[in-house]
């Protein structure tokens, strides 16, 4: 079997989205004073470079008409140059049962530039076909190929609780604990920019969530690259109480020394990963202790190929890994690795952050029920197909 051709294309979001609201999540761009847009003026939206209304669908067809499924949502347009000029050329022709050779072909060709970030998210995504395609050669689901099944089903996490006002929150949060989840992530809304008025704040939200959710369900707290190491310090404390099952992202992915100072600061584990990229960039998180819990994204990490590597040195450590935001390309993995004791499940919503795209892509992903999702045994490859009913909600680019 070889690999006949690669096609990526950009799926641009001109459906309806959720309008952006101020301190929606704190993030890595709260603390940046903006002088144009005054970005620090009460409800101002930081969250905007980090919303994505597209994403890149990769096909890689063999010669005997397999086409394996992959997909990038980091800087997609970026992505799709990267595919098209420097990574199809590396795997055409070329046995996609050779995956290891492929994914160090991709990795190291574009080492100069590509170690972190886009470069990675592109070689991500056509590894990620590559396994769909492997699954589909030979009828079973990746899980298979990668350990099998290591669960009856999964766990997972409701994610979502973006800040709003409180009683929304609390509906929202009530909502889905009557749709029987166990686990729920919270986003903060405030970071060092909005001062001890916005500690008051953090404090009040996550307090509201846990008068409804109460203390016999997990609640996890997201941060996203939003805080700094001395405004978590202060925090990390007055959170204790609220019993977090790990506070994610309290600052930036390259202040390792911050993440592990706060790791080791409280009975609070530090969880990362999602802005963390192939085998290196872990065990650099592992060696440090600089989280708890590591939350790769395998259309972000390296693919498949390098999530599988990771899930071994992970357990290696004892580190427990739930990667970042569910869809079938992390399910497979937590499937198959006893170290994978959950995943993150985004249920379906109106078009907001960006996340939300996937359902309206891809058919396929689980529903979660009872905060559980399954896979199936007999489902080939990645287990998902190209949805047609929101194609006029697109603008697609080849
Ligand atoms: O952990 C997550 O789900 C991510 O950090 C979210 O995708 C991001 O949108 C911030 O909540
Ligand atoms: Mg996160």
């Amino acid at each position: 079997m070889k690999i006949k051709s690669v096609r990526a294309r950009v799926y641009e979001w001109k459906g309806k989205t959720v309008p952006p609201q101020g301190n929606f999540c704190s993030n890595a761009m709260d603390l940046v004073y903006d002088n144009k847009a005054n970005r620090h003026a009460a409800g101002s939206d930081t969250m905007n470079t980090f919303r994505f209304h597209c994403w890149t669908v990769v096909e890689v067809e063999t010669d005997d008409g397999i086409i394996g499924l992959g997909n990038v949502a980091l800087a997609p347009r970026i992505a799709k140059a990267i595919i098209d000029e420097y990574l199809t050329p590396l795997v055409l022709g070329q046995d996609p049962w050779d995956y290891e050779y492929l994914n160090q072909r991709m990795y190291r060709a574009t080492h100069a530039w590509g170690r972190k970030g886009v470069g990675m998210a592109a070689i991500s995504a056509i590894d990620i076909a590559i396994w769909d395609i492997l699954g589909k050669s030979v009828g079973k689901p990746v899980f298979k190929l990668l350990g099998g099944r290591t669960k009856e089903k999964i766990p997972c996490y409701y994610s979502k609780l973006y800040r709003t006002d409180i009683k929304d929150l609390q509906a929202e949060a009530q909502k889905f604990k009557d749709q029987g989840f166990r686990a729920f992530k919270m986003r903060f809304g405030h970071g060092p920019a909005h001062g001890q008025q916005g500690v008051v704040e953090n404090l009040k939200a996550v307090e509201a969530v846990r008068e409804v959710i109460g203390y016999d369900n997990d609640l996890m707290l997201e941060c996203y690259m939003g805080w700094n190491l001395e405004y978590a310090k202060r925090m990390l404390p007055k959170l204790e109480k609220f019993q977090p099952r790990w506070l994610e992202e309290p600052v930036i992915a390259d202040d390792i020394d911050g993440y592990a100072e706060l790791n080791q600061l409280t009975s609070i584990p530090i969880s990362g990963g999602e802005h963390e990229f192939s085998l290196y960039g872990f065990k650099q998180l592992l060696d440090r202790k600089a989280v708890s819990v590591v939350q790769y994204d395998t259309n972000r990490v390296g693919g498949i190929t390098m999530a599988h590597k990771i899930n071994a040195l992970c357990e290696a450590y004892s580190v427990p890994v739930i990667p970042h935001a569910g869809q079938m390309h992390n399910y497979h993995l937590t499937m198959s690795s006893l170290n994978c004791p959950m995943s993150e499940y985004f249920p379906i919503f109106d078009v907001e952050v960006g996340n939300e795209l996937f359902y309206y892509i891809f058919d396929g992903d689980p529903a979660a029920e009872n905060g559980f999702l399954q896979l199936d045994d007999n489902l080939p490859g990645l287990g998902l197909t190209l949805k047609t009913e929101y194609l006029d909600h697109f603008t697609i680019t080849e």
